[in-house]
């Protein structure tokens, strides 16, 4: 067991420099911690060290914690691998399902399982590999801790330590628990995205060019890879399914609905699903706050933005967040500042007032 007690100082090995390795790997090197850098493709390796996120493992050096970043198929065995290959380190993982690659673990791994504590951060992209990847993907985002009934204290103290320091809000919860709530929040959210994205795939010429906003908000994830995702609900069929299950049921209460004109059974689905926007907890896992958007008509110029944001922040008014949506038939694009709903109309004054084309 390492002698460094429940401080992160590293070195930290990172398995698999995609998306999420690389992203935590760039969050550690941030923080002055050594990094090392491993991938069964040597490429990643050597684009990751290039982005400055570490350097390639050699075989005498000594993570004191290694953060496994593979495809969900290959968690169990790189985890297990990690405990075997590294007596003295503690291990942890990032992977989207966490009852099964325990599972895996405690069937193969050594009897010290308890070094390794998993943990799943609720932030990613529907991009892949090292180039997508970002120091700061994890900023106030929830990060997952699942320590199982025989984890070792430090060994989640560390892993904790691990998910600050990249500027996620560290959740504990049991694997189980972990499973059934992504199902809901994550994994069933993608599959739906998938089903509304693949009526897209087959739209008759010419309907799409009538996409907006709301289309785009609704499908942005089913862009992600289909062989990770499909390698993620397969390892949590059990929680993914029972829920597919309850929708179809509203599935057939929304077709008769409509089919039948019947508007106060539509209005009840309709509002269930207000409901569940409003439940979703807001920015930095706070109470969600009202907000509203400024839309601002943006010239595709050089400089445009970088003025349209210097003017916005004289507004004295946080953006929350932005969109930017391109004008299919003009040279310009429509950019959507989100801010809190009582500072729209500030907003929307102060960059009417230094010439721009702005609405509610
Ligand atoms: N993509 C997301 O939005 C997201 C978000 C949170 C968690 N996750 C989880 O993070 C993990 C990685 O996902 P990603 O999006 O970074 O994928 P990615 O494809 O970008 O990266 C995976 C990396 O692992 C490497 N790899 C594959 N098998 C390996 C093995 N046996 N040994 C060593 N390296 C191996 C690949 O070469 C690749 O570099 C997955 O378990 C996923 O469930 C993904
Ligand atoms: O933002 C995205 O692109 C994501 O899909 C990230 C997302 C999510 O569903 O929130 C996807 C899978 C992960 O396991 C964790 C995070």
């Amino acid at each position: 067991m390492t002698e460094t007690g429940g401080e992160l100082v590293g070195p930290v090995e990172i398995v698999g420099v995609g998306l999420l390795g690389t992203s935590v790997a760039l969050a550690c090197a941030r923080a002055g911690i050594e990094v090392l850098l491993s991938d069964s493709v040597a490429s990643h390796v050597r684009t990751a060290t290039g982005l400055g996120a570490g350097r390639r493992r050699a075989p005498e050096d000594a993570p004191q914690l290694v953060v496994v970043a593979v495809p969900p198929a290959h968690l169990g065995e790189v985890i297990t691998r990690a405990l075997a290959e590294n007596p003295a380190a503690f291990v942890t993982d990032v992977g989207s399902v966490k009852a099964s690659p325990l599972a895996y673990v405690r069937e193969h791994g050594p009897d010290d399982v308890g070094r390794y504590v998993g943990g799943h951060p609720m932030a990613g992209s529907e991009r892949s590999g090292p180039l997508a990847a970002t120091a700061t993907l994890f900023e106030g985002r929830p990060w997952a801790l699942t320590p199982h009934a025989d984890a070792d204290p430090t060994a989640a103290s560390l892993v904790g330590e691990l998910a600050s320091l990249c500027g996620a809000l560290p959740l504990v919860l049991t694997p189980e628990d972990h499973d059934q709530a992504v199902a809901r929040t994550s994994h069933v959210p993608h599959l739906m995205a998938a089903l509304v994205a693949g009526r897209l795939a087959v739209a008759p010429e010419g309907h799409l060019r009538l996409s907006g906003q709301g289309v785009r908000d609704v499908t942005r994830v089913a862009a992600g890879d289909p062989g990770l995702y499909g390698q993620i609900v397969a390892g949590n069929a059990r929680a993914v399914t029972d829920l597919l299950g309850q929708m179809r049921a509203q599935f057939d209460d929304m077709i008769e609905a409509v089919g039948n004109g019947d508007a106060a059974a539509l209005d009840v689905l309709l509002k269930e699903g207000q409901a569940g926007t409003r439940a979703i907890p807001g920015k930095h896992g706070g109470p969600q706050t009202a907000q509203a958007s400024v839309y601002v008509t943006v010239p595709d110029e050089p400089g445009n933005l970088a003025r349209l944001f210097a003017d916005a922040g004289e507004s004295g008014v946080n953006i929350e967040d932005v969109r930017i949506d391109h004008d299919p038939g003009r040279p310009v694009g429509l950019m959507e500042l989100i801010v809190a709903s009582d500072a729209a109309e500030q907003m929307k004054t102060v960059l009417e007032s230094r010439g721009w084309l702005a609405h509610r």
